[in-house]
């Protein structure tokens, strides 16, 4: 898609060139062996001693670039102008922007299903989860040992009760009968004897060896709640511990919102589904990562195609796809193969975001292309499709499936970190006692980095300072976002 003899991406055109050095040390910087295999060490870049390596040499493109486009005398220079290449300021939205219109982007949600408990778990729910029972439904022992009646010493009987069996006969004062933990407890009760608090006699007498406080140790009925009561409000995200909780309180099946349904098209003929890559083709990054990165975020992936650079195929897949979502990669740029814009010309496709005020990942769009259809157009370059995923993709997404928007919460950065001077920067982080540790490796291009992240810090335009807060988009994996993920 990139045209041959194109410069590679020159992302950051409104940068001085001492900035965009910066930045350029910033996203490719050497670290040490290991840093980032061993699972999210933040990799700390010492000095350059291998100044000739790939990724200066990338970087250096970087570089150039930028100062070749400063002059105005370059492809760089034309992109800046905002000209045929479509990616000028002039439309792009701010990135807080752009993330409440994806949210607000679709109309309604569907509606609600019938799920059974272990379809449920990630989705959300579409009517209030009322007890159908009282919990516990029944006066239960809290512990192993006796139920007594009366003042002791007791008299105990022969038969004990375990947990499950059908209501026992009453007791009578002086009595005491075994119990299990979870078994009913007979009328008449005073309270419960822990094993280890009562000793019997030769007689097969009860001693208590403790004082006995009524009612200890016995779960009343209703403790928790009465049938009717209202557990749990409409939006609630259906969690492992809300699946406990509705088949406690009587649910075999819940009322949820369906899963989004999204179909993803990975555009672009010089991609690879597997081996090495050779004679300019490399591999196709995104096919396997956001399938499951579109699960996490709530939607159920009905097609992932692959479709090369072919404008008809394209437009094909477009008017046949009933998709409530439709991701596509690359293409979004205004390279001679780049026909994402052109073919949602074509079907008539209301564009509501044209590129956003972000790096990486400024071509992002965000369109409505059927009543109830929406495209989010991703980058090709990985970082930057990450970039468009979590800020069009999750929102709108989030709405369809009828979740409340995450609270959002900062934390201070560790250390400096470039900004870009117009747009908002999002950088993979780890998080390290309460601060956010800017990784390296966070070139559009690359995924060295968010693949040890735990999340993304959004710089603001202009950089960030050590101890300064900033906004964490969490990834759905770090904060154990529902598993639901991966299945
Ligand atoms: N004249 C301009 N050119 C470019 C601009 C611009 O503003 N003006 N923006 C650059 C930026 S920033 C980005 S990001 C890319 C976005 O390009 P596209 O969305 O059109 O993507 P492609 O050109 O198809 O690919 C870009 C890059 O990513 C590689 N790629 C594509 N798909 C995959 C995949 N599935 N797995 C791994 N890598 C992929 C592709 O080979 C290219 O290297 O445009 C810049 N150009
Ligand atoms: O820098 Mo592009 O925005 O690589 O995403």
């Amino acid at each position: 898609m990139t045209a041959p003899g194109q410069y590679e991406e020159v992302d950051l055109d409104d940068l001085d060139v001492e900035e965009a050095l910066a930045l350029a040390k910033e996203g490719g910087a050497q670290v040490p062996d290991g840093s980032g295999a061993t699972g999210g060490s933040p990799a700390v870049p010492p000095p350059s001693p291998r100044g000739g390596s790939r990724d200066s040499r990338e970087q250096g493109q970087h570089t150039a670039g930028t100062a070749s486009g400063a002059t105005g005398g370059t492809a760089a220079g034309t992109s800046r102008a905002g000209t045929a290449a479509g990616h000028g300021h002039h439309k792009a939205t701010l990135w807080p922007e752009a993330r409440a219109l994806a949210g607000r982007a679709p109309r309604r949600p569907d509606a609600p299903v019938s799920v059974s408990l272990d379809a449920a778990l990630g989705l959300v729910l579409a009517a209030p989860l009322a007890a159908l029972t009282d919990l516990p439904s029944f006066d239960t022992s809290a512990m192993d040992g006796w139920a007594v009646a009366g003042p002791g010493p007791w008299a105990v009987r022969a038969e004990g009760i375990l947990a499950g069996h059908a209501e026992p006969e009453p007791l009578t004062d002086g009595e005491a009968v075994r119990i299990a933990t979870g078994a009913r407890i007979p009328q008449d009760v005073t309270a419960v004897i822990r094993s280890e608090h009562g000793r019997t006699d030769e007689k097969e007498r009860l001693h208590a060896t403790r004082e006995v406080v009524p009612g200890q140790d016995i779960r009343p009925r209703g403790q928790e709640c009465r049938s009717g009561d209202p557990l749990l409000q409409r939006g609630t995200v259906v969690t492992p511990a809300v699946l406990g909780l509705a088949a406690a309180a009587g649910y075999d099946t819940v009322s949820a919102l369906p899963r989004p349904r999204a179909e993803v098209l990975v555009l672009g003929d010089e991609l690879l589904t597997e081996g090495l890559p050779h004679d300019g083709l490399i591999r196709d990054a995104l096919g396997p990562m956001l399938p499951s990165w579109l699960r996490a975020l709530g939607a159920d992936v009905i097609a992932v195609r692959r479709l090369g650079d072919d404008a008809d195929a394209l437009r094909k897949a477009l008017k046949n796809s009933d998709a409530d979502l439709v991701v596509t990669t690359g293409g979004t740029a205004a390279g001679p193969v780049d026909h994402v814009h052109p073919t949602l010309r074509r079907i008539g496709a209301e564009l509501l975001v044209d590129g956003v005020k972000v790096r990486p990942g400024h071509p992002m769009l965000l369109a409505r292309t059927k009543e109830n259809q929406h495209l989010v157009g991703l980058p090709g370059n990985p970082l930057a499709a990450v970039s468009g995923l979590l800020t069009l993709a999750e929102p709108l997404l989030r709405t369809l499936a009828g979740r409340a928007a995450p609270e959002t919460y900062t934390l201070p950065l560790k250390e400096t970190v470039h900004g870009h001077p117009y747009d908002t920067r999002l950088i993979p982080v780890v998080l390290r006692e309460d601060r956010a540790v800017p990784l390296h490796y966070n070139g559009p291009a690359m995924l060295r980095g968010i693949a040890v992240a735990d999340a993304l810090a959004v710089v603001p335009p202009g950089g960030a300072r050590p101890g300064q807060e900033l906004e964490i988009l969490d990834l759905p994996w770090a904060t154990a976002g529902i598993g639901v993920c991966f299945t």
